[in-house]
């Protein structure tokens, strides 16, 4: 695939100079969560990347705070490559140009007088290896190592430092000589750093020499990414005591550069350490995005009559240092900036889709669903709640924004909540964890149940696959075009095929007992069942709705496409 796009990068920077944003539907002021702030930032394109034949993929979207745009090219059988264009609303973006001063303004800064009163404050920078979080961290770092000893923030306080990093369960302590140390919770369930050396500091240049020294001890391999990747958690934490207030608690900052999340295509020339290693990484990376996601519905959703979200921080060494950012029962507010990192190359789409998708997600859980309130008696004058879950996506959010001052934001966040309570009640209800989607069904499972997709199986690794007209089978995904005005909610008009379509068929299809029944051959039908794929509440995310389905001819079909279910989102999205 990399060849492919090198040799494509000219038609690639071609096409996105002709691209023409669409216009965004006012969707009012987005509300901003005063308890998480999300930020993105693009970095620039390194020399190596460009004289490599690398090109930008991902652009902040000019005038639009808080959009990036992502091309990616798609491979085609015939034909130039087309592009396809994706945008995500991520917060405030700081492209290319933008310096670390700028993202310490805007996103940290407003941390140091929450912690110099005594409050908790948490700097998150997460992203693919060789983003650029290191960058990122070890600047902020240092502008934060200013501004404490720098007169601007009234009042004495004596300030001390732990630094360490996290690989796998084991803690080591960059400020002696890597030295291990436990973590472990007391009796009044806060945790303790058992064994870390604190340090107090008094001026910058101190704090600096401790952050350089930290520096050195700090694990780092070389990646495909990234020749000095960092391979463990680092956590820089300043407790801030007010000695002038004993009964107040300690304000605490963590600064924290997340090791680079590796995929696995990157992981081919790994030993076996490493590969175990990488994998550790990948676990605790996605226990952390549980938890920031159960925090921000905490926030969020706190309304009497919704479950509260569960917050599994008790699963990783890295969510258990910060149990009390995530813990629900904790008695101390905090405040959190997340950064996200995106390396802009087009040979990364993949990974920046990602980490894009986690930054929007925080970004629309951070809107308050429930101030302004939406109103049941609008919402849903006579329906049942199973009835409310039948209408369409435009109807329920057409509904929410009847009420006084209801945003657009509010409206999305509200609909994915109503529809997440749904899905873990049928869980609940069913016993089963396994992600489904959120009808219940799910596209392809594998063995070990982890991975949902629309990718044949039986083709698995293979390169000159037949045409998809080839290879019918249920649970294809295919781009269609209606030869009717478009029935999809889907820009994209996309439908998964069901089975052949005979007259036995569509209606066992309809009357809901299609399946064990209907067993004759897939292949050699001109028409087939197949249930509609429409937008789901995410930018370029899909959902299939089984109940809604078409017979479409065959010559109608264009083109197979690949979903792929996100359990995070608990939506499908398409894949290249
Ligand atoms: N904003 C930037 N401007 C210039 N160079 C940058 C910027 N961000 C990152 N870089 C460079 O990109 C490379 C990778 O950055 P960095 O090591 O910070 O990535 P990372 O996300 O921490 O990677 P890993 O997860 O593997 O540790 C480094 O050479 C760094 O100097």
């Amino acid at each position: 695939m990399n060849e492919f796009l090198l040799q494509n990068a000219d038609r690639h920077q071609q096409l996105v100079r002709q691209f023409k944003p669409k216009p965004r539907p006012n969707e009012g002021n987005p509300v901003t969560s005063p308890n998480i702030s999300v930020a993105t930032r693009i970095r620039p394109m390194l020399d190596e990347e460009r004289s490599s034949g690398q090109v930008p993929a991902a652009f902040p979207r000019p005038g639009e705070n808080g959009v990036v745009d992502l091309h990616e090219l798609r491979k085609v059988v015939r034909g130039p490559p087309p592009l396809n264009s994706s945008t995500f609303h991520v917060g405030q973006v700081f492209g290319a140009d933008r310096t670390t001063e700028s993202i310490y303004e805007e996103l940290v800064q407003p941390l140091l007088p929450w912690v110099w009163e005594g409050g908790i404050g948490t700097l998150f920078a997460y992203g693919q290896t060789g983003s650029g979080k290191t960058y990122s961290v070890s600047g902020i770092e240092r502008l934060i190592a200013g501004a404490l000893f720098d007169g601007t923030i009234q009042g004495q306080r004596s300030l001390h430092v732990t630094i360490f990093e996290l690989a796998g369960n084991s803690a080591f302590d960059l400020l002696n000589s890597r030295m291990p140390f436990q973590i472990l919770e007391d009796s009044f369930g806060n945790t303790q750093l058992a064994g870390a050396e604190e340090h107090k500091v008094t001026s910058t240049r101190e704090l600096l020499a401790l952050i350089d020294e930290s520096a050195i001890f700090r694990q780092t391999a070389s990646t495909e990414k990234n020749d000095g990747s960092s391979r463990t958690h680092a956590i820089c934490r300043i407790r801030i005591q007010n000695p002038s207030q004993a009964l107040v608690d300690d304000g605490i900052l963590y600064l924290i550069d997340l090791a680079g999340s590796e995929a696995s295509r990157d992981m081919a020339n790994h030993t076996a350490d490493r590969m175990k290693e990488t994998r550790e990484i990948n676990i605790s990376l996605s226990i952390l995005k549980d938890c920031i996601r159960g925090l921000a519905n905490m926030d969020n959703f706190s309304t009497k009559s919704s479950k509260k979200p569960y917050i599994p921080f008790r699963q990783s060494m890295l969510t258990k240092v910060l149990k009390h950012v995530f813990d629900p029962s904790g008695n101390r507010e905090c405040k959190t900036a997340v950064l996200a990192c995106i390396n802009p190359s087009l040979l990364d789409t993949g990974a920046s889709k990602n980490t894009l998708r986690y930054a929007e997600m925080l970004r629309s859980a951070e809107t308050k669903s429930g101030n302004p309130s939406i109103s049941p008696s609008i919402l849903a004058p006579s329906e049942t709640g199973q009835q409310l879950l039948q209408l369409s996506t435009s109807q329920f959010l057409q509904r929410c924004l009847r009420s006084d001052g209801v945003t657009g934001d509010q409206a999305k966040a509200f609909h994915a909540k109503f529809w997440r309570l749904h899905i873990d009640s049928q869980r609940s209800l069913s016993g089963r964890p396994s992600a489904t989607s959120k009808k219940g069904q799910s596209l392809c499972k594998n063995a070990s149940n982890t991975c949902l997709s629309s990718r044949d199986p039986a083709y698995e690794g293979k390169k000159d696959l037949p045409n998809f007209k080839e290879r019918f089978r249920p649970g294809l995904v295919v781009r269609w075009k209606p030869s009717a005005a478009s029935v999809s909610d889907s820009k994209q008009n996309l439908a998964v095929v069901l089975c052949p379509y005979t007259e036995e068929a569509h209606v066992q299809a309809f009357s809901g007992s299609l399946g064990s029944k209907v067993n004759q051959a897939y292949q050699g039908s001109q028409q087939y069942i197949c249930a509609m794929v429409s937008s789901g509440t995410l930018a370029n995310t899909y959902e299939i709705n089984l109940w809604r389905q078409v017979v479409i001819d065959v010559k109608d079909m264009e083109a197979e496409v690949l979903l792929e279910y996100d359990p995070a989102t608990r939506y499908y999205h398409t894949t290249v």
